[in-house]
């Protein structure tokens, strides 16, 4: 049954490299078209839409109103983060995948089509309750921060890192070679990443492993853009995946992304390691680099405890 729907849009203008103005763009000509009234909120700058989104979660909404975010998976965990520290951390989310990896979309199965979206959200089905990660930073007002993808350190996390601060990007952005810096920045990690110790405990155990290349705390299968880092993970399981990756020779390195590639058997590997649990203690040696759904993070040693949490999607 269609119902009457108020939209309330959280858009990133800038997410995608141009992708969620067009989304936009689309959805607005659709949204008049079919005389659904709304509003549009846009990010000025990066971390806008967290105050936006924990503002709206203060206020009291109808249950026709909907909150509608446009942007990739950075501008969904800006939204996930503001509406959890909000009066109403139940407050439903709708979510338009407008991004360049956008890898939450991938696992949630979201449309990325305006039109389909809207004819959706006019079916008013109840919104879903799914995964998302969290921890503490004790450094930063011990306020819990939220992950809708996963924590990584090491080598994506040096990628990340990389290519966010890299001028020469937005600058080739602009005329679409972006992704050149992004590949450049894969084989300089892939040479210049140093291997550190890792400290899990989980499910009353400990594990340790030495030689690691890269780690990550995962809610769902998907980083870097469509990577299916571990593909048995789901956003509905309730529990966290933390994959350490031992650092392969070159040979074997060839051969593991070989089957990354190919069928997803890299997880039987020797040098691949993962551990479920809904809570996940990590602690690493050195100084290394993050990343948190693709953004930059601390670069620090880390002593760390992640748990499961959920918030509500309006699919
Ligand atoms: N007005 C703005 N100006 C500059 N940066 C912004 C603005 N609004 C949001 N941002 C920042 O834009 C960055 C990219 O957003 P987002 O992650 O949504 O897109 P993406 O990187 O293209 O997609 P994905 O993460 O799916 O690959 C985020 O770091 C966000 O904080």
């Amino acid at each position: 049954m269609n119902t009457k729907i108020i939209l309330h849009i959280l858009l990133n203008p800038v997410a995608g490299n141009g992708k969620s103005k067009k989304a936009y763009a689309k959805l607005i000509q659709f949204l008049k078209q079919k005389k659904i009234e709304y509003s549009t909120h846009s990010s000025s700058y990066s971390g806008n839409l967290t105050d936006i989104a924990q503002k709206y979660g203060n206020s009291l909404h109808s249950k026709n109103e909907i909150l509608l975010v446009i942007g990739g998976d950075g501008s969904l965990n800006e939204v996930v983060n503001g509406i959890k520290r909000s009066q109403h951390p139940d407050t439903a989310i709708a979510y338009l995948p407008a991004g360049s990896g956008n890898d939450f979309a991938r696992a949630a199965g979201l449309t990325n089509n305006p039109y389909k979206l809207v004819n959706q959200l006019l079916q008013n089905y109840p919104a879903q309750q799914v995964d998302c990660g969290f921890f503490v930073d004790n450094d930063i007002k011990n306020e819990p921060i939220y992950f809708i993808n996963n924590f990584g350190i090491g080598l994506d996390a040096y990628i990340v890192n990389r290519s966010n601060s890299h001028s020469l990007k937005k600058k080739l952005n602009k005329i679409n070679f972006g992704n050149l810096v992004y590949v450049s920045n894969i084989f300089n990690a892939l040479i210049k990443q140093n291997t550190f110790s890792v400290t899990v405990r989980a499910n009353e155990k400990e594990y340790k492993y030495d030689n690691v290349y890269f780690t990550t705390t995962t809610n769902h299968p998907y980083f870097g853009g469509g990577v299916a880092i571990l593909p048995k993970a789901n956003i509905y399981s309730h529990v966290l995946d933390t994959v350490v990756v031992q650092k392969p020779n070159f040979i074997k390195f060839i051969k593991l992304f070989t089957k990354l590639i190919k069928d997803g058997s890299h997880v039987n590997d020797p040098l691949f390691h993962y551990i479920e649990a809904q809570e996940i203690h990590i602690k690493t040696n050195i100084p290394e680099y993050s990343q948190i759904d693709g953004e930059s993070g601390p670069y620090s040693k880390y002593d760390i405890t992640f748990k499961i949490d959920y918030f509500n999607l309006r699919k």
